[in-house]
C-alpha cells in the first residue's frame, strides 16, 4: 500500500484530504523496523516524529536500580517522538518494536510548517501529549499511593474498558501483557504480579479464555475493590 494511503489512517492526519495526504507522504521517509529492536535511544538527539503504521512499540526508560520502566506501549496509527521535536531537548525514553514494525519518519524542518499550515494537526498533537500527560499522572499516582494488587486492579480495570467489550455476562474479554511487562508498568517484580495474578484466579475475578494469553476479566468486582481501598 502506498504511504498517502497508511497515513490516511492515522488519527493525526484525519482532517486532511487526499492532495494533503499525498503532501505530507511525500516528507515522510518509510522505516521497517525488526521486532525488539530499537527504534529511540534515551538521551541521544533527534528531531523527528514517527507515526506507526504498523506493528507495536515499548516507551521505557531505567530506574536509578537498572529496573526497566514502561511508560506506554503504543499501537498502530500512533506517533512517538514529538518531545524532542517541540522542545529540542534529547529523546526522553527508549523505544523498542515489540513486533515487526513500519513507521513514517517525518524530519522537524518538514512538520513545523506543515503544523503552521494545517493547525488540526497541531491541535491533534497536542490533545494526545495531554492524553499521554493524564494518564502518566494516574500512574505515577497508583504507584504512590497503592499496594501492588491494588495497582494490578486498576490496571486492569483501565485495559478492559479501553481496549476490550463487555461480554453479556458482564465479564471483558481481553489479552493481558505478559507478567514481565506488568510489572515493569506497575514498578514491580515479575514475581509479586504473578502471585496477585494467581489469587484473583482463585477469587474468581480472573478466569482463562479460549485462546493464548485470553483472559475473562470481573471488572466490576475490581472497581469495588477499588472503591473499598
Ligand atoms: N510518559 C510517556 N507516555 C507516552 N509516551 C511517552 C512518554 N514519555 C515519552 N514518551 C514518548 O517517547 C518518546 C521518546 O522520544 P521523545 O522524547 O522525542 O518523544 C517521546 C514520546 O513520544
Amino acid at each position: 500500500m502506498e504511504m498517502h494511503e497508511l497515513l490516511r489512517k492515522v488519527p493525526l492526519f484525519s482532517e486532511l484530504n487526499e492532495s494533503e495526504l499525498k503532501a505530507v507522504a511525500s516528507l515522510a521517509s518509510s522505516i521497517d523496523i525488526r521486532k525488539k529492536s530499537i527504534v529511540v535511544q534515551e538521551h541521544d538527539p533527534g528531531d523527528s516524529l514517527f507515526v506507526i503504521l504498523s506493528g507495536e512499540v515499548k516507551i521505557s526508560t531505567y530506574s536509578t536500580e537498572g529496573r526497566e520502566v514502561v511508560l506506554a506501549l503504543l499501537g498502530k496509527g500512533s506517533f512517538f517522538g514529538e518531545m524532542s521535536l517541540l522542545d529540542e531537548e534529547p529523546r526522553s525514553a527508549n523505544v523498542t518494536t515489540m513486533e515487526d514494525s513500519k513507521f513514517a519518519n517525518i524530519r522537524r524542518r518538514d512538520l513545523v510548517p506543515l503544523m503552521m499550515d494545517q493547525p488540526a494537526i497541531a491541535l491533534k498533537l497536542l490533545a494526545e501529549v495531554a492524553s499521554r500527560l493524564r494518564k502518566t499522572s494516574r500512574v505515577l499516582e497508583r504507584i504512590s499511593s497503592m499496594d501492588v494488587p491494588h495497582r494490578l486492579y486498576s490496571y486492569l480495570v483501565d485495559h478492559c474498558q479501553r481496549f476490550s467489550q463487555q461480554d453479556a455476562d458482564g465479564r471483558y474479554s481481553t489479552v493481558l501483557p505478559t507478567h514481565q511487562l506488568l510489572a515493569d508498568q506497575l514498578s514491580t517484580s515479575r514475581e509479586t504480579i504473578s502471585r496477585a495474578i494467581s489469587q484473583l484466579k482463585k477469587d474468581g475475578i480472573l478466569i482463562q479464555g479460549e485462546g493464548r494469553g485470553k483472559m475473562r476479566v470481573d471488572v466490576d468486582t475490581l472497581e469495588g475493590l477499588l472503591d473499598e481501598f
